[in-house]
């Protein structure tokens, strides 16, 4: 990303977890926020996520492929209105799989992230809305039967993506900054390792991109 200060490469933040800045340039970027606004109407669009102990996410949220609620996957918004999940789009799972293959050059020479090039089958993705303020807890993707990689694209507002590790929700762990059009994909011995993001950043999305606030998409397979 040439308007970037410093160079920001490609990295293994732990064993399986890689992050790859700018991944996606404007024009994907744009387009995977034109879909998100689409996806985010009504039936089975964004919304306000009620956990079992009675709190509210501050995230806003919404599926494709199947439905995510605290703790399980359904085929209709069994926490909401009922409705069938909306369709997972084959092009997300090519993107998924081409991130993959790019963070498997990263750990090159370790086969921590599985077959290549990758032939996982994508059918999840969560979109997750951060307002000012939002955040998420640290917490694992561990709903899902399959032991394929999670990738990860953001957009708009950077964040603090907090990555620790699988024993628990304490340190150490590592804190990145993602930006607008980042990836990051973790899998291997990463896959269960608790994550969180304990703050955006407001007002720091791309001027070009027309998005106030963070948009983040999960791609994962059942
Ligand atoms: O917003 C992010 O970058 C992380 C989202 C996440 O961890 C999740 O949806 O499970
Ligand atoms: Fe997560």
């Amino acid at each position: 990303m040439s308007e970037e200060l410093f160079p920001r490469p490609p990295a293994e933040i732990a064993p399986g977890a890689v992050h790859l800045p700018g991944r996606l340039d404007a024009e994907a970027q744009h387009e995977l926020l034109t879909a998100c606004r689409r996806w985010a109407l009504p039936p089975a669009g964004l919304r306000t996520v009620r956990m079992p102990s009675g709190g509210r996410m501050s995230v806003r949220q919404l599926s494709l492929g199947r439905h995510w609620y605290p703790y399980g996957y359904a085929d209709t918004v069994v926490d909401g209105g009922g409705e069938p999940v909306k369709p997972f789009p084959g092009w997300l799972g090519e993107w998924a799989r081409a991130a993959v293959d790019a963070a498997a050059e990263v750990v090159a020479g370790t086969d921590t992230l599985g077959r290549r090039p990758c032939d996982v089958p994508y059918d999840i993705a969560l979109v997750n809305f951060y307002g000012d303020g939002a955040r998420m807890g640290m917490h694992r993707d561990s709903d899902e039967k399959s032991a394929a990689p999670v990738v990860s694209f953001s957009l708009g507002d950077a964040c603090v993506f907090r990555f620790g590790h699988s024993g628990g929700r304490g340190r150490p762990w590592h804190d990145v900054t993602l930006r607008s059009g980042d990836a990051f994909v973790f899998g291997g011995p990463a896959r269960l390792a608790y994550h969180g993001v304990p703050r955006t950043d407001p007002g720091t999305a791309p001027p070009g991109l027309g998005l106030r606030g963070r948009v983040n998409v999960t791609v994962r397979a059942y």
